[in-house]
């Protein structure tokens, strides 16, 4: 991580961890909204407008916190507007890299091997982690945000009208419900997973272990319609979505979430099929990536071995990605 702008030790998946041995997630720290006039939301500062070609997102592919940014680009019809690097997947003793990976990028603006390089450069006493999502502001070279949760949401609003007739996904008369539903769905299942892979106490990990099966037991419960909101598909959809389709191919093995499998749950299967099937949310998912990314974690996987299977979930995205009779493409 950096500390002071300077790179210290190597990278390393534990953030933080409590007394009790629970892995503890970083508060990100570049906290600034676009907004259609430029005008300040709500944290950090003003001047960053929405405008077409002013802003890049970093990515990695392996990451759901990156990834529910992506799918919103997707949704809102963003591609046009908002540029996307993709980072190489398999973390380095630096973090996050550039290049060398089929589907990774070089650092289009830069040339940067790492990405803490765009850390220091928008920050150059910056300490903490650097993390992806990365929004990037290019005409005046600095960060915007790296807190996908509000990139989300600013991608909801910002462009509506560069880009319009897009679904809303948060609409006004059920923000509150989404807001309530997202805070246990991150809790117990979004960052539940991390917390159970990377928890160092057998307590901790049970603890972490229960609440995710607790709430895909609820959430099968749950799921009578379409989406969580019945028919209306909001952000909640997305931020499900993406702890579920890398559930049976990375979370289960790496990180020991083995009560069950989500194949076993046959509602949420087919919502996270039904999602995946949206227009453009399977261009963000890659399945080599995750596991290439998830597998390179050395704390968890110290031989980097990348495992063969799931077959069901590789079959899943060959199903929905291959142009089929329908003329259904990706
Ligand atoms: N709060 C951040 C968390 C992002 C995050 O933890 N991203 C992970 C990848 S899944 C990361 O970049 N980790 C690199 C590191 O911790 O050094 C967000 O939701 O945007």
């Amino acid at each position: 991580m950096l500390v002071n702008g300077r790179w210290t030790t190597d990278w390393h998946p534990v953030q933080a961890k409590d007394d009790q041995g629970r892995f503890v997630r970083q508060v990100s720290s570049f906290r600034n909204w676009i907004t259609p006039d430029g005008s300040p939301g709500p944290t950090g500062t003003g001047g960053f407008r929405a405008e077409a070609g002013r802003y890049r997102l970093y990515v990695a592919l392996i990451c759901p916190w990156a990834s529910r940014t992506l799918i919103a680009r997707k949704l809102k019809g963003l591609e046009d507007l908002v540029a996307v690097t993709v980072v190489n997947p398999v973390l380095t003793e630096q973090g996050w890299g550039f290049g060398g990976y089929p589907g990774a990028d070089a650092d289009p603006l830069h040339g940067a091997a790492h990405l803490h390089e765009l850390y220091t450069r928008a920050d150059a006493s910056y300490s903490g982690r650097a993390t992806v999502p990365l929004l990037w502001d290019e005409r005046t070279d600095t960060a915007v945000s790296n807190e996908s949760a509000e990139i989300l949401r600013m991608f909801d609003t910002a462009f509506a009208d560069l880009a319009p007739g897009r679904p809303d996904l948060c609409p006004a008369d059920l923000t509150a419900a989404i807001d309530a539903l997202n805070a246990e769905i991150y809790d117990s299942l979004n960052n539940g997973v991390y917390k159970a892979g990377f928890a160092s106490t057998q307590a901790a990990y049970d603890e972490a272990v229960t609440g995710v099966f607790a709430m895909l037991d609820r959430l099968e419960q749950r799921l009578t319609g379409d989406f969580l909101f019945g028919g209306r598909l909001t952000e909640a959809d997305i931020r499900l979505f993406v702890t579920l389709i890398r559930f049976d191919a990375a979370y289960h093995g790496l990180f020991k979430t083995n009560i069950r499998r989500l194949a076993d749950y046959p509602r949420l299967s087919a919502y996270q099929d039904r999602i995946l099937r949206l227009p453009g949310v399977a261009d963000t998912v890659n399945l080599d990536h995750i596991k290439a990314g998830y597998y390179s974690i050395k704390a968890l996987n110290p031989a980097g071995i990348v495992p063969a299977g799931p077959r069901h979930v590789i079959d899943l995205l060959e199903r929905i990605k291959a142009p089929d009779a329908e003329g259904e493409a990706r």
